[in-house]
């Protein structure tokens, strides 16, 4: 018999938490505004396969933000139930990172010391410092960890703020239009950063966009939602394998139902 104490193995790699399993179960939401209900969520159901990419596409106001508020757990839904690999979300938890339009990056702090926060919060950062660094590495930052935020363009804004994201290794990304405020061509650029970060990592990621073109580059499948009070019209698969080609035929046949569910007329 060979003993594990005369031959060790070298220790396997950890393997990378895979993305968690999301359950949206009838839930429904109302804010109380002037004294009055004002419903945003009415009896949304989806669930998103550990790992899958999902984008939710609706008209500005519809409800996406607030649902994933909901998933983020900073808020509680009025009705419905909501879970993560069949534990209810009840509170905020950095296995799902939200990531907002706006980087709200500190302006005193240099860019390492902006993407710790999360590790410094929890008290990680002295134990896990090599995560900063790797994070930064991920978004293509290596050489700006001293910069300041107004040194940085949108884009490297927004891709420390990515960082600050990665750095808690999330299960589950909520992207809220991360890249809303970009000129187009960044938007590009930083549309296929996020595809190669979600191939490598396998989070679960959750995508608020308002374009079309993003949510059918990006996601496996878009949720449709309908005007305020969000209710779900359609979920369509993006039946297309990545890599994938802008100009593919299928994605601008997909591109002409997205437009036709959301009311508008794709003449182009
Ligand atoms: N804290 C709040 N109190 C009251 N009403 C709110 C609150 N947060 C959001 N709302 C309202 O809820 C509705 C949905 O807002 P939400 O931000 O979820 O929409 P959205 O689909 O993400 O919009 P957009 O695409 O324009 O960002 C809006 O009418 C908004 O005014």
């Amino acid at each position: 018999m060979v003993s594990a104490a005369l031959s060790p193995l070298p220790a396997p790699a950890p393997a990378a938490a895979p993305g968690l399993r999301l359950d949206v179960d009838q839930v429904s939401h109302a804010f109380q505004l002037e004294g009055a209900p004002l419903p945003v969520l009415d009896d949304v159901s989806f669930a998103a396969e550990p790992g899958a990419f999902v984008a939710l596409l609706g008209p500005s106001g519809c409800g996406k933000s607030t649902l994933l508020r909901l998933v983020a757990g900073l808020d509680h839904p009025s009705a419905g139930h909501l879970a993560v690999n069949g534990a209810p979300i009840s509170a905020p938890d950095p296995s799902r990172i939200l990531v907002f339009q706006d980087p709200t990056l500190y302006p005193w702090r240099t860019v390492e010391a902006n993407v710790s926060l999360g590790l410094e919060a929890r008290g990680l950062l002295k134990a896990q410092r090599r995560r900063v660094g790797d994070a930064l590495s991920l978004v293509g930052l290596s050489g700006f960890a001293s910069a300041y935020p107004r040194q940085l363009s949108g884009g490297m804004a927004q891709r420390v703020a990515l960082a600050r994201a990665l750095v808690n290794e999330p299960r589950l990304l909520l992207l809220d239009e991360p890249l809303g405020k970009l000129d187009s061509l960044t938007r590009i650029t930083m549309q296929g950063e996020i595809l190669k970060l979600w191939q490598d990592a396998r989070f679960t990621a959750l995508l608020v966009t308002h374009d079309v073109e993003e949510a059918l580059f990006l996601a496996e499948r878009v949720i449709v939602f309908s005007e305020r009070p969000a209710r779900i019209k359609a979920d369509v698969t993006v039946d297309v394998p990545y890599p994938r080609h802008r100009g593919d035929p299928r994605l601008a046949e997909l591109r002409h139902h997205l437009l036709g569910l959301l009311g508008l007329d794709a003449t182009w």
